[in-house]
């Protein structure tokens, strides 16, 4: 099936690398005779306008031919995604993605190549769609729903993401393809500064309560913070979202625990607690910051249900 693409860009994606690629990425779709339309997102989370707009004015009817295309970082895919899901569609528009972000997870978790341009002959290539899982989400506090492509987290992982935005040298790192390192800036200094939470967990009829909880992260698929495996056995198509608590370390049993993260040996520790379910329930009675797929939530209590859904998407790995 031949289809055309709706490509939401963003030139911000990757501290500006986007837009330096995206000519080359343009020479290529037209070389390849693609058909496709381009909007570019104006300021933060255009993008969701930009999707949802799109899905407003295409028919819910069968045989449509068109496929969103998210050209940027997961943030990017993130918020395109969650446009096409604001409003209910019987005929779902299938998503693709082209990884030109910092962190590139999503690429990463489900087998995409990490070079835009195997990247892009994966999606223009591709013949029909396919189902994977995604998150979802209801925050009853503030009463926020939507999906993620990657993960939820509460905690360290998205305040070293607040920080990291912050971060001058994320944009330096960037540009030298050095961006983990701007991560791994921040995860020191966060260390320092974030404490350890209250979280409980209601996965069915059994309830923990974290005492002390520092990460959180609710993943759909391996990664999180550029590519470190924080849930390894973790797969889109396992319909089952991975759940990682870590109880505060001290700075020595950090180290020792992110040794074992970098041999995948980290769900043995003791520190470490490790759920697999289709629903979780988490409350944190404090207020931490959140994070989904690498997006700010900003700094808020939580009483969240997370949840795993499908979405078409439309890319093939074997090429
Ligand atoms: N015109 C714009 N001006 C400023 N920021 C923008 C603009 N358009 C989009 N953004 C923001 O850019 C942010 C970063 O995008 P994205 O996550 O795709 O790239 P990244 O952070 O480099 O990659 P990754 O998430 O893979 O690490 C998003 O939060 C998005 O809202």
């Amino acid at each position: 099936m031949s289809v055309q693409f709706y490509i939401i860009l963003n030139e911000h994606a990757g501290s500006g690398h986007a837009k330096e690629v995206w000519p080359a990425i343009k020479q290529q779709l037209d070389a390849a005779a693609v058909s496709y339309e381009v909007a570019v997102s104006e300021y933060p989370n255009h993008a969701v306008l930009l999707s949802e707009q799109f899905a407003k004015q295409l028919p819910d009817t069968p045989h449509q031919d068109w496929v969103v295309l998210a050209v940027g970082g997961d943030g990017t895919l993130h918020q395109a995604l969650n446009g096409l899901t604001r409003l209910p569609r019987h005929y779902r528009i299938p998503v693709a993605y082209i990884p030109i972000g910092s962190g590139n997870d999503f690429a990463r978790g489900v087998g995409m190549a990490l070079d835009w341009k195997t990247a892009l002959n994966q999606v223009i290539q591709c013949t029909h769609a396919t189902d994977i899982d995604i998150g979802s989400y209801d925050e009853t506090i503030k009463q926020e729903r939507g999906v993620f492509t990657n993960n939820l987290g509460i905690g360290f992982d998205a305040a070293i993401i607040a920080q990291a935005n912050q971060s001058k040298a994320k944009v330096w790192l960037n540009k030298h393809h050095l961006g983990s390192l701007s991560y791994l800036a921040s995860a020191l200094s966060v260390y320092y500064n974030q404490t350890g939470f209250t979280l409980t967990v209601h996965v069915g009829n059994q309830r923990d309560i974290y005492p002390n909880a520092f990460l959180v992260t609710t993943t759909n698929h391996p990664y999180f913070g550029g590519g470190v495996g924080i849930a390894p056995g973790a797969t889109v198509h396992d319909h089952k979202l991975h759940l990682v608590v870590i109880e505060k370390p001290n700075f020595f049993k950090l180290m020792w625990l992110a040794l074992r993260l970098v041999f995948k040996r980290h769900l043995t520790s003791k520190a470490v607690h490790y759920y697999q379910a289709s629903n979780v329930h988490l409350t944190v009675p404090s207020i931490e910051y959140g994070q989904l797929d690498g997006e700010e939530m900003g700094g808020r209590f939580f009483d969240v249900y997370v949840g795993v859904t499908q979405y078409p998407f439309w890319f093939d790995i074997t090429i």
